[in-house]
């Protein structure tokens, strides 16, 4: 299968990433120090089994983490993968800087990926990928998949030679289709099940989460009291 695409996927810093799920280590016993570290590493999971999905897929060339995060952290040891130092200015900037990152070295055909999808399956953005291929065909400047809410984007790729001018935040599916970008259909609960909520987490450990997320739970489940 032909690489489409080289991805860039923004990692917030741990200690400030999803504050939303702060419930999911409410109820764990310890201080509050205890509960932030268990927290930090939930986002720790789901970046890690999101990373190695997108790094398994066919379809992803490069890979590139924004992030101010060591990429050994994020990653299985020794693996290759590009880090981009986040300056602080927020997600669409730091998808901006890995995007300009991949560009100065000739990339082509950029996407972005959400870091938060711990039951992505690499057959799924190989799928998504190749649907936004053939929208590509008939002209479409970009492509985008909604998450499972429909108003939140997961994935935004650019047609071969196009910026990605990435619009994230809330709304954002609707930001990208009205600037353009063709939503994709496809059967992709993994691709589409952002986790921002408790509720998200269960739909996610439903569907089948990434080994870190299902070690994360399994932990917490061990500790709650
Ligand atoms: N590098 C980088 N990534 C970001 C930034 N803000 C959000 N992200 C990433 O963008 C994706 C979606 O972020 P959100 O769902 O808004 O996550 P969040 O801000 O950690 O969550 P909340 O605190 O609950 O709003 C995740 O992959 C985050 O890691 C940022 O400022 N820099
Ligand atoms: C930033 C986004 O994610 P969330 O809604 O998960 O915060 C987005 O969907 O553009």
């Amino acid at each position: 299968m032909d690489v489409a695409v080289d991805l860039v996927v923004p990692v917030k810093e741990l200690r400030r990433a999803k504050s939303r799920l702060a419930p999911a280590v409410a109820d764990l016993p310890g201080d509050d120090a205890d509960r932030e570290q268990a927290h930090r590493s939930l986002a720790l999971a789901l970046a890690r089994d999101t990373l190695a999905a997108a790094r398994a897929a066919h379809r992803v060339g490069r890979l590139v983490v924004v992030t101010i995060e060591s990429g050994d952290r994020l990653g299985a040891a020794g693996e290759p993968r590009e880090v981009v130092h986040d300056d602080g200015g927020g997600l669409n900037a730091a998808i901006h800087a890995g995007e300009a990152h991949l560009r100065r070295s000739g990339s082509r055909a950029v996407a972005a990926l959400q870091a938060d999808l711990p039951a992505l399956r690499p057959e799924e953005l190989d799928d998504a990928l190749a649907r936004a291929a053939a929208v590509f065909a008939g002209g479409a400047p970009a492509a985008v998949v909604a998450d499972h809410e429909g108003t939140g984007t997961t994935l935004l790729v650019a047609a071969p030679g196009r910026p990605l001018r990435p619009r994230f935040g809330p709304g954002s599916a609707r930001a990208h289709t009205r600037a353009g970008a063709v939503p994709l259909d496809g059967d992709w609960p993994g691709l589409r099940g952002d986790v921002d909520t408790v509720a998200d987490l269960a739909r996610a450990r439903a569907l089948g989460t990434g080994p870190a997320t299902s070690a994360w739970s399994e932990d917490r489940a061990h500790h709650a009291v």
